[in-house]
């Protein structure tokens, strides 16, 4: 209940449409009950009183009332999916708004699939309720209530005699409800299941390949495929058992109407033209009952589906501007400073885990190189996280410019610090496009100062369409090292005060990386600047190093202090060194 409640708060911007919808379909209904009245004037008063003239009256408005009904429901079925669509509408663009404002946390845990598939085939089984199954059912219950009171008033004797078996059609149909109910939230799960499977067998399919486990994912398929195939037959037999038996009931209701009539008529008890007009109500009462099963099929189908989309739209936004005092980002310089940090993810328990950063206190003046190092996990993404809060700090202070991070307005900050992480991802989209994301009303010029600056911009004229060549999904056509570079060249036109560079020239040849730092060199002045490298060649540069071990800085210094000391930097100097020399 509280679901439909909530589903139908979404038709609120459509009143006016909702309600010219539901005259328009309660004039249909009472168009509908009108018309056997009419035909028993036809038998009764024209051809029982031999008045031709009367029956040509009631066939002409007979006529008039099958036009009037069929325009009206033309409009109705439009003003209907109106409706629906409007919902389906604010609801898809509510989600969407929602997934973009959601944090990190969230998506480290979120299956692609699985929002995908609440996206489109749950918003879309939300949609033909609210289009169509809602008021069928409405116009159904109408016209079975409305069917009743017309008969009562011509004969009420006959029509509750026949209404004898209408108790076990409702009973067929409450039974049907509760079976299938479960079946569609099955079934709904399954799909979310089965659009993940799909989902991580494309983005992965190069793994998949390399690893030759085409085999392996078919069978992953088809075992959901079949879970799902199992249940949907499941349902379907639900549907087979129950409808039948509606109808079988349906036929009862008019054999008994049927019966109890010709009896009334024989004793002169109910003239012919009510018996005509019997028969025609009788479907107003099996009509509805049967369609119920149909509509209780979508309304399930809704009611499964609308609870996984509010699942996520009751996901609260847990990192956005409201926490802070919303300080203008657009004053930031670049100094940075962590207080006493700690860092916990939101599944790991802070009393008897150990951070993923612990006591992380350290002061970078703005303009200033720092080179984080560290072992693998040692949790020098985490650090950087923090500083555009893709995560928050779990206790101590992340400030800039004197500022708590979290007094920033959001979206300011996050222009303010230009990030190339390490995994890249590129647009479908024009190379341009893609180097533009941050800022799309950059000039071309600008946009190619940033690809010089990256050095890819010899690539670039090289290809075909030039800027304007459309590269692929997640940048297909590139190399790794190509893409990294495009990256690159999206963070430095962003003219951020604080550049951060995580691995960010991992993937280039060691030539292509010394140019890179050549060019950032410049770039990098009077910005605060974190470099994250693994090689050393990447951060002999950096005014500072610091070096973390267990989400501790263990080492901090300069190059040569750190050479001079025993620790984490030296020994992979000396490896390094030993590898250049083999
Ligand atoms: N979303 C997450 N939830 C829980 N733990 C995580 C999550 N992301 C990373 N970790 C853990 O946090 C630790 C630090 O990860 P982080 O990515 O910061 O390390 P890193 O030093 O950047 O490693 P690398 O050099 O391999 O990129 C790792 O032990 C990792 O397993």
């Amino acid at each position: 209940m509280k679901v439909l409640i909530r589903l139908m708060k979404y038709m609120r911007p459509s009143t006016r449409w909702v309600v010219l919808s539901t005259a328009l379909m309660l004039l249909g209904t009472l168009l509908d009950l009108i018309a056997p009245w009419m035909l028993k004037q036809v038998f009764d008063k024209g051809i029982g009183d031999s008045n031709m003239k009367i029956v040509l009256v009631f066939v002409l408005g007979l006529i008039v009332l099958q036009i009037v009904k069929s325009l009206g429901m033309f409009w109705q079925g439009w003003a209907q999916e109106l409706v629906g669509q409007n919902v389906v509408y604010s609801l898809r663009s509510q989600l969407y708004n929602h997934l973009q404002r959601l944090s990190f946390t969230y998506y480290d845990k979120a299956q692609t699939g699985q929002l995908m598939s609440r996206m489109t085939g749950d918003i879309e089984s939300v949609k033909n309720f609210i289009g169509f199954g809602s008021m069928a059912m409405f116009m159904g219950v109408a016209t079975f209530f409305g069917t009743i009171v017309f008969m009562l008033f011509i004969q009420w004797k006959v029509t509750l005699l026949c209404m004898a078996s209408v108790p076990l059609l409702l009973f067929a149909l409450y039974r049907f409800n509760k079976q299938v109910g479960p079946a569609w939230g099955q079934i709904r799960e399954q799909m979310g299941r089965l659009t993940t499977t799909l989902q991580e067998n494309i983005s992965g399919i190069r793994v998949v390949k390399a690893f030759a486990r085409e085999k392996v994912e078919q069978n992953k398929f088809e075992s959901r495929n079949d879970q799902n195939f199992e249940t949907n037959m499941e349902r379907a037999k639900l549907e087979a058992k129950a409808f039948p038996l509606m109808n079988f009931y349906g036929g009862i209701v008019f054999v008994t109407m049927a019966w109890f009539s010709a009896y009334f008529v024989a004793k002169g008890q109910m003239s012919l033209g009510s018996f005509m007009a019997f028969q025609w109500y009788t479907w107003g009462i099996i009509w509805p009952l049967n369609m119920l099963g149909w509509q209780i099929n979508i309304m399930q189908q809704a009611l499964k589906a609308a609870p996984r989309v509010f699942e996520v739209l009751d996901t609260p936004v847990d990192i956005n501007s409201e926490t802070g005092n919303s300080h203008d980002a657009n004053r930031i310089r670049g100094n940075v400073t962590f207080d006493g940090v700690t860092f916990h993810f939101a599944d790991q328990n802070p009393e008897t885990d150990p951070g993923i950063l612990e006591g992380i206190s350290l002061g970078v003046k703005q303009g200033e190189v720092i080179a984080v190092l560290g072992s693998t996990g040692s949790g020098k993404s985490s650090l950087i996280a923090l500083l555009s809060r893709f995560y928050d700090v779990s206790s101590g202070r992340l400030l800039i410019d004197g500022i708590d991070v979290r007094d920033y307005e959001l979206e300011g900050l996050r222009r303010k610090i230009g990030i190339v992480p390490q995994e890249t991802f590129l647009f479908s989209a024009t190379i341009r496009e893609n180097i533009a994301y941050g800022v799309p009303e950059a000039t071309q010029e600008q946009i190619e100062w940033a690809a010089r600056k990256a050095q890819i911009h010899s690539f670039i004229e090289t290809m075909p369409f030039g800027y304007d060549t459309i590269i692929g999904e997640r940048g297909v056509g590139l190399s790794g090292g190509q893409r990294q570079r495009v990256a690159l060249a999206r963070a430095i036109l962003m003219d951020p005060p604080i550049l951060v560079l995580d691995e960010a020239t991992a993937s280039v040849d060691t030539a292509t990386e010394s140019a890179i730092h050549e060019e950032l060199l410049e770039v990098m002045k009077g910005r605060t600047t974190f470099i994250i490298a693994q090689r050393l060649s990447s951060v002999k540069r950096a005014d500072r190093i610091i070096v973390l071990d267990g989400g501790k800085i263990v080492q901090q210094g300069t190059h040569r202090e750190l050479f001079e000391e025993e620790g984490f930097f030296r020994s992979l100097f000396k490896q390094q060194e030993a590898a250049s020399a083999r």
